[in-house]
């Protein structure tokens, strides 16, 4: 199929946003990008001399906790040191003018929050870098923990900038320097149990999304159709998140919104459908714009 004519015509979809009122946002990383963080796919998604995903999973976690803490503790490090951009801004402010606003959010970098978005309007799919919680499968402790940084001693070296000029700072993202030690014991154990290792409150590869939460996502798609679903800043590439826009449409909703920095291609044009639009640019420029 392909679709309008008027597909990328900011006038036309702010006609189509005039006429709708339940409007649902799925994000992903290139929403954070110009805070200064890092994508997934961007730099070849390496963090030092490892794949992001290849990380980001409990096998890793086990193998070797203590690597798996520092690439989670600079994260963190950069998170903390970030700032919500105005794409953030504009989502936030949307959801505070419409109460059928929905935003869904890959990111665990907590720059929605950090926007004021209303947290009843706000879904974090993956969780959050700044949420801490148990290795202990049958241990349900979970904290907020939104300003340790390093979260523990041993990873100090994650909380540096690095800037390579300054004197006794560890390379981090430079592979041929060694990395810490960092051995089990120097993690902290769970305060509730005193058995699990504390771990990054994510949702990583492998391991089901909280199934209240997806529960409630699938029934706000689903009890009424939603008018826009607003794709922005993501590959679609990581289940269930990238399905979610293709569930809306079977369930009525008449379009679905990309904002991407990459240019349209004639494949992508020819998955889309009459109604939906793309907008190819920087999420931060674009959605101030659009949402205006
Ligand atoms: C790789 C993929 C194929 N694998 C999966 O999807 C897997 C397995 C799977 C399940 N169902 C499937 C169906 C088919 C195939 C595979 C599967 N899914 C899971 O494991 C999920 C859990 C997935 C969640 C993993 N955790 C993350 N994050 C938290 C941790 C952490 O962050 O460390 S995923 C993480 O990666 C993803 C990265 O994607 P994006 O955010 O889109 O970022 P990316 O860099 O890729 O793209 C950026 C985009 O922005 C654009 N851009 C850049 N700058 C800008 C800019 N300035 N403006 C606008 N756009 C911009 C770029 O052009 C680009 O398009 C995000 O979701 C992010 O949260 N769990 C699960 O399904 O449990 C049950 C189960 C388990 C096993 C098997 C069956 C069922
Ligand atoms: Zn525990």
């Amino acid at each position: 199929m392909a679709p309008d004519l008027d597909y990328n015509s900011i006038e036309a979809f702010h006609q189509k946003l005039a006429n709708s009122r339940r409007i649902l946002a799925v994000c992903g990383a290139g929403l954070s990008a110009a805070s200064g963080l890092p994508t997934f796919r961007g730099a070849g998604g390496l963090w030092r001399n490892y794949r992001a995903t290849d990380l980001a999973t409990p096998e890793a976690f086990d193998r070797d906790p203590g690597l798996v803490w520092l690439f989670y503790g600079y994260r963190r490090h950069m998170a903390l040191n970030a700032a919500p951009n105005p794409g953030h801004d504009a989502l936030a402010a949307l959801a505070r003018t419409n109460s059928n606003f929905m935003c869904l959010s890959q990111n665990v970098d907590n720059l929605h929050l950090r926007a004021n978005h209303p947290r009843y309007q706000l879904r974090l799919l993956h969780g959050s870098l700044f949420d801490i919680k148990c290795t202990n499968t049958n241990c349900t402790h979970l904290e907020r923990n939104n300003t340790a940084d390093p979260f523990f001693p041993a990873i100090a070296a994650a909380s540096q900038d690095q800037s390579p000029s300054e004197p006794g700072i560890i390379p981090l993202l430079d592979p041929s320097h060694p990395l810490p030690p960092i051995t089990r014991d120097d993690i902290p154990r769970c305060p509730a149990c005193r058995e699990g290792l504390q771990r990054p409150g994510v949702v990583w590869f492998g391991e089901q999304l909280d199934a209240a939460m997806m529960a409630d996502v699938n029934n706000w798609i689903s009890r009424e159709p939603v008018d826009i679903v607003l794709v922005i800043g993501t590959s679609s590439i990581v289940y269930p998140a990238a399905g979610i826009a293709e569930r809306a449409r079977t369930k009525g909703t008449t379009s679905v919104v990309t904002v991407n920095l990459e240019a349209e291609t004639p494949d992508l044009l020819d998955e889309m459908s009459p109604g939906d639009f793309y907008f190819a640019g920087d999420a931060t420029e674009l959605l101030p714009r659009l949402l205006e």
